[in-house]
């Protein structure tokens, strides 16, 4: 059978870990497992992927280390399993990346981090950053300080939301079972796998709604739900057991394990209809006819030193429109300054921004990411 081409071809990937995996059903963290899945994330790395890891385990892991015999059900000893544990499973990774010559960084996110855009437009760029500087994040949420209104819960629908921050272009989810049956295989004998199906099919949340195993959170609901979330930024996921040998490298080469749910549209695509459809312009930059030239030839960032103008009452992360000297609307897209400080910059190059702000937070006025041209 061909291999999956899209996947193969995917340069970054979010890997989600869950807890009954790491844990081995309970029985504290299973250091020699996850020295195997990150030798697999260290060959991936050596072939030129990105990735970002979503790891859960802190609260199993702390359960085991504090001697509860079961889940606790107090927030605060919930807080403190988490807390303990998310020490040793920081410290398993980190020992074992180290091994292979990558150092690791630890990334714990709450819900307000990823709902404010500013907070949001952060912790993308310390995990770009990150990513361009080689290390490997690891990403659970902050447990210690969510309460259960603001929780993510189930670190499925963080890890779509990482890869929605990171524009990422394929989430893996490991977990206990060989990805999505049309039913609960733990309940139904004649359940079949699912090995392709698109991420919007309406039919997934039916047959995923059969519960969680002990230690996980969502059950494939969650994974399903993830799914959906990473395809708006044209993300694929992938749903595959981490129990089967070398799966991370089998999944991300395109062979055929486990589930594949695709999105409905590409990421460009995706971005452009997020772009178009979310948000409200807060103002307008007028550009140069260099910068419009640049723009419209592609793939490039637009910089201040091509900024000639702006207008309205922005701050870092909202949408602005770029307009050409005639007027004529020319892209839109996030900007990462505010306008009192776009207006300092003008016509500067990037290499002025500290000088003038006393501060960079990034390099140019909007990301490519960011912009899509009209
Ligand atoms: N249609 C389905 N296909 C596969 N697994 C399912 C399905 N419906 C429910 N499940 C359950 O979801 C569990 C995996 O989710 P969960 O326990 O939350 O694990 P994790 O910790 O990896 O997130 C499986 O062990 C299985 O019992
Ligand atoms: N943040 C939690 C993980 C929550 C959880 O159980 O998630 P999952 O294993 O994905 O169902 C932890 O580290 O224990």
């Amino acid at each position: 059978m061909e291999r999956r081409e899209k996947i193969a071809k995917a340069r970054r990937l979010v890997v989600k870990i869950g807890s009954a995996l790491l844990t081995n059903d309970g029985r504290g963290l299973d250091v020699e497992r996850i020295g195997l899945w990150v030798e697999q994330i260290a060959q991936l790395r050596k072939q030129g992927k990105e990735v970002v890891l979503v790891s859960s385990g802190s609260i199993a892991a702390g359960m085991k280390r504090l001697g509860f015999s079961s889940r606790p059900t107090q927030v605060n000893e919930l807080q403190a399993a988490a807390a303990v544990g998310q020490m040793e499973l920081v410290g398993v990774y980190e020992s074992h990346f180290e091994k292979h010559g990558l150092c690791t960084a630890q990334i714990l996110l709450t819900h307000d981090d990823l709902s404010n855009r500013r907070r949001y437009l952060n912790a993308r760029s310390s995990l770009r950053t990150l990513l361009s500087l080689g290390a490997v994040p690891i990403v659970n949420e902050n447990d210690t300080v969510v309460t259960d209104e603001i929780r993510f819960g189930d670190n499925d629908t963080l890890g779509a939301l990482v890869a929605n921050l990171v524009e990422a272009d394929a989430m893996i989810i490991l977990t206990d079972q060989q990805g999505l049956f049309d039913k609960n295989p733990r309940d139904h004998v004649d359940a079949t796998l699912i090995s392709h199906v698109s991420a919007t099919d309406e039919r997934l949340e039916s047959m995923a709604s059969g519960g969680a195993g002990l230690l996980g959170s969502g059950g494939m609901l969650t994974k399903v739900r993830a799914a959906r979330l990473a395809a708006r930024s044209g993300a694929d996921t992938l749903i595959a057991s981490g129990r089967e040998e070398s799966v991370i490298l089998r999944v991300a080469s395109g062979e055929h394990v486990g589930t594949w749910l695709q999105p409905e549209h590409g990421r460009l695509a995706a971005r452009k209809q997020w772009l178009a459809g979310q948000l409200k312009s807060r103002g307008t930059l007028v550009l140069d006819d260099g910068a419009v030239k640049a723009l419209r030839k592609g793939s490039t960032s637009l910089l201040a030193v091509g900024v000639k103008d702006a207008q309205g009452s922005f701050s870092r992360g909202d949408m602005v429109l770029c307009l050409d000297g005639q007027g004529a609307l020319v892209a839109r897209g996030l900007i990462n300054y505010t306008v009192a400080e776009t207006l300092k910059l003008l016509g500067r190059p990037s290499s002025d921004i500290l000088s003038v702000l006393g501060y960079e937070s990034e390099p140019e006025l909007i990301n490519r990411d960011d912009l899509v041209i009209i």
